[in-house]
């Protein structure tokens, strides 16, 4: 039987894959990325992974129903576009995921657009901080863009562009109180956060990056380092010990491997490197949790198969198939 080379990590107590179904797509201009979870999990990946590893698996959807595109709701509030819907769902993705973390399960989220970010960060950090004080939870964001702009900076109002902003605390609740249920043992710490496949990023966004010196590997970087130094130099910045949770939005890859996508950028990542990224995480024994997020069934559907199969492939390199 493979190994689950996670489970290493000592706060992986059970030998449970907590899958969570980030059904929205609130905080995205398209329609669609809310059935991305269904159309992996309906791949038959559980099925190989439970059989392969011995792993216990569990399936929740986050919402009951997905929230419909609703117009007059999509008007901006301070800088944001559908702020009580994103709020309140990935205030229930938060929760679901502290909840497993908290129990020493491994939590896959499946996306959903990438505000769900919002959730799996702030759960997972809240769940790391609580179980171990001394251990602070890194994170990798693997990305084509940075998504750190704050409502004041985006041009497009939409949150799938704020995640890192908003669990890092550089983006506020509104007065309103959207994202106020945010508190201070949700946040994570962008001195162990890294970047790698960025090729899209707005000129605030590269501001941000520059001023708070977090660590970015682009495109370019990984074409001139090679994936494999990239990696070293990714794991070295977050130390030998720390539990890493990792954010995979599948528009890092190139289009030939995942177009159904809402923004796909030409030039990213191949496939194999994609894989190289998660096994290398599998291997360091501290990967805790992990997003695959941002595919959109609605999107080049003739492509759905293979960035689907993408998605599945780095997927089951990080939980060491
Ligand atoms: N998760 C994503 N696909 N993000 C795309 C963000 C695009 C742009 N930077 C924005 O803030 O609107």
């Amino acid at each position: 039987m493979a190994h689950l080379a996670s489970v290493r990590h000592k706060l992986l107590a059970e030998s449970h894959l907590a899958v969570i179904a980030a059904n929205v797509s609130c905080g995205a201009p398209r329609d669609g990325a809310h059935k991305g979870p269904r159309a992996i999990i309906d791949s038959g990946i559980f099925a190989d992974i439970q059989s392969k590893l011995g792993l216990r698996t569990t399936i929740e959807d986050v919402l009951k129903s997905p929230l419909e595109p609703v117009k007059n709701t999509d008007l901006a509030v301070e800088g944001m576009k559908r702020a009580r819907d994103v709020s309140e769902s990935t205030r229930l993705v938060s929760e679901h995921v502290y909840r497993h973390a908290q129990q020493g399960r491994f939590v896959l989220t499946l996306g959903g657009d990438h505000s769900i970010g919002i959730g799996t960060l702030t759960g997972m950090s809240k769940a790391i901080r609580e179980r171990d004080p001394s251990g602070e939870l890194a994170v990798l964001w693997i990305d084509a863009h940075a998504d750190i702009n704050t409502p004041q900076t985006s041009e497009s109002g939409r949150i799938h562009g704020m995640p890192v902003a908003f669990a890092s605390g550089l983006a506020q609740p509104s007065s309103e109180g959207f994202f106020g249920w945010i508190e201070e043992c949700h946040l994570i710490d962008l001195r162990r956060f890294v970047y790698i496949g960025l090729r899209d990023i707005d000129e605030a966004e590269q501001v941000t990056i520059a001023k708070r010196g977090i660590k970015a590997f682009t495109m370019n970087d990984v074409r001139q380092l090679g994936i494999k130094k990239v990696m070293d130099l990714a794991l070295g910045h977050i130390g030998a010990k720390n539990p890493i949770h990792v954010s995979f939005d599948i528009d890092s890859l190139d289009p030939t491997y995942a177009s159904s996508t809402g923004f796909p950028v030409a030039s990213g990542l191949s496939l194999e490197e994609g894989m190289h990224i998660s096994e290398r995480l599998s291997d360091s024994g501290n990967l805790v949790s992990m997003d695959l997020v941002e595919i959109n069934p609605y999107i080049a559907t003739s492509e759905l198969e293979t960035t689907i199969n993408s998605g599945k492939m780095v997927i089951q390199k990080a939980l060491g198939l």
